[in-house]
């Protein structure tokens, strides 16, 4: 009698935790898109510019939003401090802490740790957004709004394929952890210390890293196996102890910003050719079979040219144009900070001007390398001025390249998946731009890594109306919860 009773308890049980079902699941984010667009416009509405200083506590708020996110979800979450930040001025100020959230621990089961960031670039209706950049705006089937593709969709495309499952009672085909940071669009700082620290605790049971913090190349889906690495470096030219009169001083002071613009251009050629020594030589070869990659993926240069809105390119072919954004280096200049850059005539002599530059990092190149290389060739640069203006050089980022082997399972569970939402198989591409944290989890953890988009080629991505479609985002996290699945199958057959 006794057996009969737990007999039955089993049964209701089971009949309440159902087995994968992808139409069920697709059908269930179809119906529930609307949700996924309002939680987005709450995100996208929390202004969490890691850069500024001024916006750390909606950073923070950011990151207090994520954590109650997971805790309503049920997850068993945690908050890592991890420290201070020290910014240029010597300011010091509380880095946000670090949300991990985990979804079962069956040890049957391969366990997967998703990694996103909920901080955003900088972003002013002045910089020329056509809609408000903290106020998700919908035109034509495209979600404009700061950080929506970078990185607070893909993130919560994730959250919502865990929830789908939830919600239809589905047992997760392996068990989900996440870790959220808030500094990845200022380098990751503090992250790489608390991947250290947390590999035999939080990571000790990870089988297989996720990221996507990326995006296609086309309107294809794709699987990104590599991306670039970031030295990022501040050049400060310090002059007079204050602004001056250009009709008072001008033609008898050396002036910082004269000495900054001649040294900027020593860096690289009309070109784009880089001329610090030691950069280019640094470089891996192109092998014949990268190159046939390259042949095979369907990319449309004019297309391309025109998406960008410039006359030209810096090189014709297809093959060249994606070597140069994936396996080759690129060094570009961002900004001049204490430069007169309002609109109007000031005639001022600024007394102090930082150039921003950063020079991306590819296979075989190494940050403190390079941090040399450009330290010793400005102030090289600098001594031949003759100019008793003072330079400063600081490398602020040195993220390194990353770069998978896309023979890899996850890569085969990457295509499947990938098939059975889209119908398609997925270009296999590399990314231009740096995910800082990438490299360490490979060199700390050992363990596979996968970087899985779902952002669209023209999202624009730390530029004006940043944008991320309702079609990827949707269709995105159908993508997701199809790869729990794909990935649960791994080794099984
Ligand atoms: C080190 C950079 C600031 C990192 C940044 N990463 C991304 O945009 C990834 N979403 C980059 O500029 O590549």
């Amino acid at each position: 009698m006794i057996q009969l009773a737990v007999f039955s308890l089993l049964l209701l049980h089971c009949t309440h935790v159902c087995s994968f079902n992808l139409d069920e699941l697709k059908n269930y984010i179809d119906s529930h898109q609307e949700d996924y667009v309002l939680t987005l416009r709450d995100w996208v509405a929390v202004e969490s510019d890691s850069s500024d200083a001024l916006k750390r506590d909606e950073l923070m708020r950011m990151m207090k939003i994520t954590e109650n996110k997971f805790n309503d979800m049920k997850g068993h979450t945690n908050r890592f401090d991890i420290g201070n930040q020290e910014l240029p001025n010597g300011q010091i100020i509380p880095l946000p802490v670090v949300v991990t959230a985990s979804f079962g621990n069956d040890s049957n089961k391969a366990t997967v740790c998703i990694y996103g960031h909920v901080d955003v670039q900088p972003a002013r209706m002045e910089d020329g957004w056509d809609t408000e950049p903290y106020n998700l705006t919908e035109i034509n089937g495209n979600l404009y709004g700061r950080g929506a593709s970078d990185n607070k969709a893909p993130v919560l495309a994730w959250i919502h394929a865990v929830e789908a499952y939830q919600a239809l009672d589905m047992d997760l085909p392996v068990n989900v952890k996440f870790i959220i940071e808030g500094m990845e669009e200022t380098g990751s700082n503090g992250l790489d210390e608390l991947i250290s620290k947390q590999k035999d605790d939080f990571f000790s049971d990870v089988d297989y890293i996720i990221i996507s913090d990326c995006g296609w190349l086309s309107r294809k889906p794709a699987l990104t196996y590599g991306t670039r690495g970031n030295c990022y470096f501040f050049a400060e030219v310090e002059g007079p102890k204050q602004d001056l009169h250009s009709g008072v001083y001008g033609g008898s002071v050396f002036e910082p910003m004269i000495d900054l613009i001649g040294l900027l251009d020593t860096l690289i050629d009309s070109s784009g050719h880089i001329l610090i020594p030691g950069i280019n030589e640094a470089v891996a070869e192109l092998t014949e079979e990268e190159r046939k990659l390259y042949e095979a993926i369907e990319f449309d240069v004019e297309n391309f040219k025109n998406k960008i809105g410039t006359n030209g390119l810096m090189y014709d072919t297809k093959e060249e144009i994606l070597s140069h954004r994936w396996r080759y280096p690129s060094l570009s200049i961002h900004g001049i900070e204490g430069a007169f850059s309002a609109s109007g005539s000031k005639t001022v002599i600024p007394a102090k001007v930082t150039a921003k530059f950063s020079i991306r990092q590819v296979p075989d190149m190494d940050p403190p390398t390079v941090e040399k290389q450009v330290t010793t060739y400005l102030n090289d640069m600098f001594a031949k001025r003759n100019t008793p203006n003072k330079l400063k050089v600081t490398m602020i980022i040195g993220a390194k390249p990353w770069l998978a082997d896309v023979s890899d399972p996850l890569y085969v569970a990457g295509r499947r998946a990938v098939q059975k939402v889209f119908g398609v198989e997925p270009d296999l591409i590399r990314e231009g731009g740096t995910i800082p944290v990438a490299r360490t989890f490979q060199d700390v953890t050992g363990k596979s890594i996968i970087m899985l988009p779902i952002g669209g080629f023209d999202d624009g991505l730390h530029s004006q109306n940043e944008k991320m479609s309702r079609y990827n985002y949707i269709e995105g996290t159908k993508l997701f919860a199809a790869y729990l699945h794909e990935v649960s199958q791994i080794n099984k057959s």
